[in-house]
């Protein structure tokens, strides 16, 4: 597989919840323009390092970290680093699609209106463009003020892609994107990740080793708080070097 650059350089990487130790050194260069999985059993700290890249753990008190995590040139630990800023380039969809009860439309321009965007041309134009890109505006562009409420569960998770690429992020992490959707509606994010790598770096956490596996470029398996294995998705499942790594993608524990 051909190399691109890194999109953020983990190293020595440390976290812990009061003493509780959940990620240990961990070291990983996660490449732009890549879908970047996260696999593992149950509780081995794969939500906890995807939020790691937009220091979400912030808002968990007890939460400490050492090590360095870079993206690009920044050190997004540092204390000059704005975390607004850094939650505005790297955008989060969560397992559950949470769209704000509020329009279709107002859904997708919050965003930006909060950073100061006015004008309503601009604002419309933008709210297209996320939808296309999000692969959803052919169907809602006839009921952009209905309550964002009223659409189905995938329609929905569209959706809060589509919020996320509003903010125009470089990054957009996904935990367990489609793990309350069906198999259509799974299927067209799965689709939709496809193309949106183009544009962005996507990191997804998933427990799918199938969804692992059509969609993803590069895997990091995790077991307890560590990353026990990384490399390219077909290398990780065709020959994977640990017998951990073998147990768990075909099925044989977690
Ligand atoms: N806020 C928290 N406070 C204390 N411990 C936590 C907190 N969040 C997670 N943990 C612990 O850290 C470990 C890793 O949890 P995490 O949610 O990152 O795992 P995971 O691999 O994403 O699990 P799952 O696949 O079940 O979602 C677990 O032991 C969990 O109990």
């Amino acid at each position: 597989m051909e190399q691109s650059p890194a999109k953020f350089a983990i190293k020595d990487l440390n976290l812990y919840y009061g003493v509780f130790h959940a990620l240990k050194t961990v070291n990983l260069e996660i490449p732009d323009k890549k879908v970047t999985a996260l696999i593992g059993p149950s509780g081995c700290g794969k939500s906890t390092f995807i939020r790691v890249l937009n220091r979400m753990n912030d808002l968990i008190c007890d939460c400490r970290i050492d090590g360095t995590v870079r993206m690009g040139k920044t050190d997004i630990y540092d204390t000059t680093t704005d975390v607004t800023s850094l939650r505005t380039a790297v955008g989060m969809v969560f397992q559950k699609p949470n769209p704000f009860p509020m329009s279709i439309w107002q859904n997708v321009a919050y965003g930006p209106k909060m950073q100061g965007l006015r004008n309503k041309s601009m604002l419309n134009d933008l709210v297209e463009e996320s939808l296309r890109r999000a692969a959803l505006w052919d169907e809602v562009k006839d009921r952009l003020k209905k309550n964002a409420l009223s659409l189905s569960g995938g329609q929905q998770q569209r959706l809060c892609i589509a919020r996320a690429i509003a903010m125009q992020p470089e990054v957009i992490l996904m935990d367990e994107p489609t793990s309350a959707l069906d198999p259509i509606a799974t299927k067209r994010i799965e689709e939709l990740m496809g193309s949106l790598k183009r544009d962005y770096c996507i990191v997804i956490v998933t427990h799918s080793m199938n969804q692992a596996l059509r969609i993803s470029d590069k895997t990091a398996f995790f077991l307890m708080g560590e990353i026990l294995e990384f490399g390219d998705t077909s290398q990780v499942f065709d020959s994977p070097r640990h017998e951990e790594t073998r147990r768990y993608i075909t099925g044989h524990f977690g």
